[in-house]
């Protein structure tokens, strides 16, 4: 584990469907690129036009300001629910930090959430987290869409999209002054529909292959990237691949990143569509209830094994798909 071979990631364009100046044959070529990656790999970066080295540097200036204040005003960002708080200092990432606005993509929620830690306002930093924010949110229901078609499973497109909340995580991993990579953020596989991503320049994301390679992701301020959680794995009955990956660090650079969480909301019984079940493919996850998956990992009513979905509602265990063993570290957004 850990080799550090470089790998060309998938690669999609998306700048014309964002511009809107797609052809009909542009979206059948990003349908097949999108569903090939997803299905073989969990992940590809996206590309996407309008992004400007200001804009960026913009959104980064904004995370350096956030990180910057007193650790006891930071401390302040609690929440009851898991992993929407400050996070930091942790024994095994001492590496990390972050916090989370619910909902970043609904009108004030931003807004509400940079008064509470600049009494005074702090516009600018509304307005760049505003903008990166509805680009990632642009991309999540745009690959959300294009998986559902790309599955022939558009007429649930509307009850999907519907019944899907999302959480912005903004986070920062200090550079460790080391030439030897240390762990930023542990391995684990997104408990999420979809994640997508953005950083900055500096480099630290690693995601394991199907073969169990670890491989470096070669990111760019001005790409992002896209990961399948565990909740897609399971709704398209194994279809989608979910991705082990973690956060390694070296050098004296901070980084920063940004993920749009997408999940299932409260109440919603996510089930695997009957068109997605036959004899090659037989049922492997039983109808759940996201909220009460959770609650049983946090209750340790399940264990933070490496298939928690699968222990919590798998249909049939023997035919579950099988991760490759890693030091997992369970994970939930
Ligand atoms: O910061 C990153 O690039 C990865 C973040 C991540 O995997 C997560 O928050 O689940
Ligand atoms: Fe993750």
């Amino acid at each position: 584990m850990g080799s550090e071979t470089p790998f060309k990631l998938p690669l999609i364009d998306f700048s014309k469907i964002y511009m809107k100046e797609s052809t009909q044959e542009d979206w059948n070529s990003i349908k097949t690129q999108v569903h090939e990656a997803l299905c073989e790999y969990g992940f590809f970066r996206a590309d996407m036009a309008g992004m400007s080295p200001e804009f960026c540097s913009s959104v980064f200036n904004s995370l350096d300001q956030l990180f910057d204040l007193p650790l006891e005003t930071k401390m302040k960002s609690v929440s009851n629910k898991p992993f929407h708080g400050y996070i930091g200092h942790s024994p095994t990432m001492p590496l990390y930090e972050s916090m989370a606005i619910p909902d970043a993509q609904l009108s004030g929620q931003v807004e509400a959430f940079t008064n509470f830690f600049w009494a005074d306002g702090n516009p600018e930093f509304s307005k760049s987290i505003r903008l990166i924010c509805d680009k990632l949110y642009w991309l999540d229901r745009i690959t959300r869409k294009i998986i559902l078609e790309s599955l022939g499973m558009e007429k649930y497109s509307d009850d999907h999209m519907d019944n899907t909340k999302h959480l912005l995580r903004v986070a920062k991993y200090k550079g460790p002054d080391t030439h030897e990579p240390i762990t930023g953020l542990t391995s684990h596989i997104d408990k999420t529909t979809l994640s997508i991503l953005y950083q900055n320049k500096v480099q630290g994301l690693e995601l394991q292959t199907r073969s169990g390679e670890w491989i470096t992701v070669d990111q760019s301020p001005d790409s992002f990237t896209v990961f399948v959680g565990e909740v897609f794995h399971a709704w398209s009955n194994g279809r989608l691949h979910a991705p082990y990956h973690r956060v390694m660090m070296t050098g004296n650079e901070a980084r920063y990143s940004l993920g749009l969480f997408s999940v299932p909301k409260a109440g919603y019984i996510t089930r695997v569509p009957d068109e997605l079940v036959d004899q090659q493919h037989p049922l492997l996850f039983n109808p759940f209830d996201y909220d009460d998956f959770l609650n049983h990992l946090f209750t340790g009513k399940i264990g933070s094994n490496e298939d928690a979905l699968g222990a919590y509602c798998g249909a049939k265990q023997s035919e579950l798909t099988t991760y490759s063993k890693s030091d997992i570290n369970i994970k939930i957004r």
